[in-house]
């Protein structure tokens, strides 16, 4: 036992260590070994020494991690190069990947979000007509597919522009699941591994680069400037150095938001139905919510109205607070990192893991935590959060892509915080917040059971997600 490290989870086997009880369940595994060790202590995930350090302080000891001590490329680039393609996010320094956010933010502006509601809307409202699991008064569907589909059709749509959303319904969604494959923890272990999934990742990669090149060059050719999309303004983005995006790069960014933006949005947005059958009472609440504040005869939906429904803005916050797809944040440490307030010192052979939704569940910040409750986001309400170090007032500080909060102290970060903190969250939250508000419009939900219980969550792949089938029973509201 070595006094200047974390204490070292128990475990039976060397290399294997406690990969498969973290693997199971992670939120679990961090409570119970809270617990024994309190909120820092080193576990052995495939033979490699991982220290959590769970909490506001562990949340900013690692998302505040200086760029000299941690590193999150040399973690994930064995996952993501393979499925995003070459020279992007963490196939390139930091300092690379600071410019392409800024890129890639360029696009995502209120002038940009005012266009994606009613796109998103008419997604939604078409689908729900076309789909044949929706028709007729009522029945019982496995929600998450029709929700994988649901963001798929807005994402593509809103972020790529229509020619590449139309070719989702037919060659790119194959292309897109033989990609999707890859994206699997399993890739972090074994992404050297000729495994024919694999191959067929990269055929995949290769071909989906091309579409997007091939897009590119006609939008070129035609002196295309009308959709103001994210591909346009990586057309028209150039490095601090004076180099333009080549288009490799383009087609690249496009792949790894297309792969963000799904995955985060398709298991958030299932969560989000799942517990609105829990809790019909809540649905009900939302469509009087829009009667009240939009009118009887609900007109439209606009990106101003998303800020006149407080409570359809509450549900995306709570859901994320108690599902958010990502379970584990990973570092290399490059230093050894002295621990503030104790003598451990991280030597640089560990991985530094940070897990914002425990202290995003633990009662000390939100009262009866388990408990899904939109409306404790209200001002007064009893269930209310007591967010000590919240980011409202706190000062700012600019990586390359923007202003984001200085502090990473808080109990709530389902975007994450520093230098790696998300780009996507106003995106998705126009994304999700659009989507239950016109499903809101259209149908009532209920579990099948009438119960108010919720399934649980599949941590095997790489964004924790809704265990399938999750049926619930819907009836078209008159
Ligand atoms: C509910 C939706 C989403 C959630 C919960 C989410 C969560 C996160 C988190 C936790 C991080 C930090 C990862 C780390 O520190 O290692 C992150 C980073 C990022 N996300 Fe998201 N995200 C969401 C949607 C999106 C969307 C829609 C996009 C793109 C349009 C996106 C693009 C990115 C990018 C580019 C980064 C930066 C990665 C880095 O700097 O290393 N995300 N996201
Ligand atoms: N036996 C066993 C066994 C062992 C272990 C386990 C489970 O172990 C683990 C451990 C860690 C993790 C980490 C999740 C993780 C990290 C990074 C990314 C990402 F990089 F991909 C992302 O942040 C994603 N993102 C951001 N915003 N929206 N999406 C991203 C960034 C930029 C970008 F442009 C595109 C992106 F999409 N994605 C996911 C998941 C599971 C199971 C079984």
């Amino acid at each position: 036992k070595n006094p200047n490290e974390p204490p070292l989870v128990f475990h039976w086997f060397p290399v294997i260590g406690s990969t498969i009880t973290y693997g199971m369940d992670p939120p679990r595994f961090f409570k119970e070994n809270r617990e024994k060790y309190g909120e820092c202590f080193t576990f052995i995930l495939l033979g490699k020494k991982t220290t959590v350090y769970v909490g506001p302080k562990g949340n900013d000891f690692i998302l505040n991690g200086k760029i000299r001590d941690v590193c999150a490329e040399e973690i994930y680039t064995v996952l993501t190069t393979p499925v995003f393609g070459k020279d992007v996010v963490y196939d390139c320094p930091n300092s690379k990947l600071m410019e392409q956010k800024k890129f890639m933010k360029v696009a995502l502006t209120t002038e940009a979000f005012r266009s994606y509601v009613p796109i998103i809307s008419d997604e939604v409202t078409s689908y729900f007509k076309r789909t044949p699991d929706f028709k007729g008064q009522s029945g019982i569907v496995n929600i998450c597919p029709k929700m994988a589909q649901i963001t798929i059709f807005t994402a593509s749509h809103a972020l790529q522009g229509k020619e590449i959303r139309d070719k989702f319904d037919e060659t790119l969604a194959d292309l897109y699941h033989d990609l999707d494959m890859g994206f699997s923890p399993i890739n972090f272990m074994l992404h050297w591994a000729p495994l024919p999934w694999n191959n067929r990742r990269d055929h995949a990669q290769r071909t989906v680069a091309k579409i997007y090149m091939d897009t590119i060059k006609s939008r070129r050719e035609r002196g295309e400037t009308g959709a103001q999309d994210i591909m346009y303004h990586l057309m028209n983005s150039t490095y601090k150095n004076g180099v333009r995006v080549p288009d490799h790069e383009i087609a690249h960014m496009m792949i790894a938001l297309l792969m963000a933006g799904q995955h985060s949005s398709s298991s958030t947005s299932s969560w989000i139905m799942l517990r609105l059958a829990s809790r019909p009472d809540i649905m009900e609440d939302l469509y009087q919510e829009q009667i009240r504040n939009l009118g009887a005869d609900l007109p439209p939906l606009t990106y101003e109205d998303l800020a006149k429904l407080p409570l359809n803005q509450a549900i995306v916050k709570e859901t994320l607070r108690l599902h958010a797809p990502i379970h584990s944040i990973m570092r290399a440490v490059k230093q050894p990192m002295p621990v503030p307030g104790t003598k451990y010192v991280i030597p640089t052979n560990h991985v530094l893991l940070a897990a914002p939704g425990v202290s995003a569940s633990d009662e000390q910040y939100f009262p009866q935590p388990e408990l899904w409750e939109p409306h404790r986001w209200e001002k007064e309400h009893p269930l209310a959060p007591n967010m000590t170090g919240d980011n409202e007032e706190e000062e700012k500080v600019d990586y390359g892509y923007g202003l984001v909060s200085k502090g990473a102290a808080s109990p709530y970060l389902p975007f994450g915080a520093g230098r790696h903190r998300c780009i996507g969250e106003n995106f998705a939250n126009v994304q999700l917040q659009t989507i239950v508000a016109m499903t809101v419009r259209l149908f009532k939900f209920r579990n099948v059971d009438g119960s108010d219980k919720v399934i649980g969550t599949d941590y095997a792949s790489l964004f924790s997600r809704p265990l399938e089938p999750a049926n619930i029973y819907w009836e078209r509201r008159d």
